[in-house]
This record gives structure tokens, sequence and C-alpha cells, in this order.
């Protein structure tokens, strides 16, 4: 038996397409959604993720504006170029990519942010109002990564209420968020969360329904941890010298064999990295139908 693929690409694109119509529809009514980006310092993946950014925004019919700072930026330098997006009307929502140089204080950047511009989700307004709950009529974006989660395992009909998920890692962007997001009333899933300390996490994972990966070392999660059948998404991701050329590869979190074991498995490049991107422009269109609409 092999996995079935969860296709973060045509995923991805199916979001697109979706959110294109309601673009065409955002600017028919005067409402021009437009993206920033602040990149700090010349970190190659992170340029080439945010260029990844400036793409996907074409390709939609976003705007996308675009602030780099020099790897020397003063936090006074950072805490500026934020203070110009939160005023820039024609930035509609913002990110600041991180991780931040080395002597920048991260949560103290992301709380800087105005909430109603904060495309990625992570500024501690909109991590509460996670925390509270969907009902209510105040916007509140989704951090990127655990949406399109979410997002892909619906559309593949992996069914979640009363499932048992274990995700590994606690991050900001990922693990953390996204154990609140499947418990939430209306996704009903029980999670366990794991982290560097969890004692036997093999047997964490042998039991989950679904498997969130997202550590960043290559290739740890093995077949005999996975219960057959079970979802596993590849999150983490990891540049390292291919054996053969020795030219830098991207390798994800999950042992390629796992694909003999469980019912769906998202590969990386190609899973879940897509679906990332695809859900920080639906935060941009959704903060900005809230502006014309009200919610
Ligand atoms: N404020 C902030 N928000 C983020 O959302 C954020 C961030 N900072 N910092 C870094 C991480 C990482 N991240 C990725 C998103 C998509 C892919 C992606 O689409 N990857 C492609 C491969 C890309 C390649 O070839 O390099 C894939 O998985 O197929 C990867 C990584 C967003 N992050």
């Amino acid at each position: 038996m092999t996995a079935i693929t969860l296709d973060g690409v045509a995923t991805a694109s199916a979001v697109k397409s979706e959110l294109t119509t309601r673009i065409t529809e955002l600017r028919a009514h005067g409402v021009v959604p437009g993206l920033g980006t602040l990149l700090v310092g010349d970190d190659p993946a992170s340029r080439s993720y945010v260029a990844g950014k400036h793409r996907d925004c074409a390709e939609v019919g976003i705007e996308s504006i675009r602030v780099d700072l020099p790897r020397s930026a003063s936090t006074a330098d950072v805490r500026a170029a934020i203070r110009d997006l939160n005023s820039a009307r024609e930035v509609t929502g913002y990110i600041v990519q991180l991780p931040l140089p080395a002597g920048h204080d991260e949560n103290a950047m992301l709380e800087l942010i105005d909430p109603d511009k904060d495309a990625d989700g992570l500024h501690p307004t909109n991590l509460g109002r996670l925390v509270l709950g969907i009902e209510g009529e105040l916007h509140s974006p989704l951090p990127c990564t655990p949406a399109g989660i979410v997002e892909m395992l619906r559309r593949y009909d992996v069914p979640i209420r009363g499932q048992h998920v274990t995700v590994i890692g606690r991050g900001l962007t990922v693990g953390r968020p996204l154990g609140l997001l499947f418990t939430r009333k209306g996704l009903d899933a029980t999670v366990t969360l794991t982290h560097s300390r969890t004692e036997d996490l093999a047997a964490e994972v042998r039991r989950a329904d679904i498997v969130v990966a997202a550590v960043g070392v290559p290739h740890m999660v093995k077949p005999e941890w996975i219960k057959p059948g079970a979802a596993v998404l590849d999150v983490g991701i990891t540049r390292v010298a291919d054996e053969e050329t020795g030219k830098g590869k991207l390798t994800g979190d999950v042992d390629p064999a796992v694909a003999e074991v469980a019912g769906h498995l998202s590969p990386n490049p190609g899973g879940v990295g897509p679906m990332t991107r695809a859900m920080l422009l639906a935060n941009v269109v959704k903060a900005a139908e809230f502006k014309l609409h009200g919610r």
C-alpha cells in the first residue's frame, strides 16, 4: 500500500484560483489588497521565501510592497519600518519575515504590528483570539501553516473530528497554534503536543490518526511509529548536502518509507509549504473583505 499524496501545489493552486475571484470582487468595490513584507538581513532562505510571496501576490492580483533592511539595521530601524507599514494605506496586511537576525527581540517586534494588518496571525492579540475561539465579530487571521494544514486535510476529506492528532514541535509558527486550532469547537480533534523533552515520542506518534512533524530534523519520523492508514504531514524542512552531488537539497522530517504505512502523506517540498503561502494570501484577502463589509 502506498499513501495518497497530499499535493500542496495542486491544493494551493485551487485555493489561489478561488481567491482570485474574491480579489476581482474587492477591486470592483475599490478595495485593492496589498501585502507588505519586511525582510531584515540577507539570509538566502528568507530571501527566497519572500520572493516567493511576491510572486504569489502577482499571480492572484494582490499588490505587494517590499521593504528590505540590511543586516546591520538597528532595532530602532526595524521599529520604524514596522511603524511605516502600519500607516501605509496601500498595505492592507504584512509580515515580518522570521527569523530576524540575532540581536532583535522577535516577540517584541511582532507585538508592534497593527493586529488588523497582521497577515501571519502571529500578533499576541490574534493568538489570543485563537485561544478565545471562533465566535464573535472580530476579524482574526489564523497562523498560515496551521491554517494550511487544516485546509489541506479538509480538501482531501481526511476526518478530523474526534481523531487523535500528535504534533511534533511546539514552535510559535506551527506546533503551538496548531494544537489550539485542532482542539477548537468545530474541528474537535484530540491533540498531543510533543517536543524535544517528550518521553517515548514513538508511542505518542503511534496512537495518532494525524501526525504533524514540525521540528526540522531530517527523516526523524520512522515508518514503525505510524499507525497504518494515518495521515502524515511533513512540515519541518532542512537543507542538507545531497550525498551524490554535494549540492544542497531540501529534506523533510518524515522518512520516505512512511509512505508504505500512512494513508495520506504530504510531500516536502510540495506539501504544506505551498499551502502556507496560499493561506497568507487568504489572510490578506479576508482582511480586505473585513475592511469592506465589516466581517
Ligand atoms: N513571518 C514569517 N511568516 C512565515 O510564514 C514564515 C517565516 N516568517 N519565516 C520562515 C517560515 C518558512 N515558511 C515557508 C513557507 C513556504 C515554503 C514553501 O513553499 N516551500 C516550498 C519549497 C521552497 C523551496 O524550494 O525553497 C515547498 O515546500 O514546496 C517554505 C517555507 C514561511 N515562514
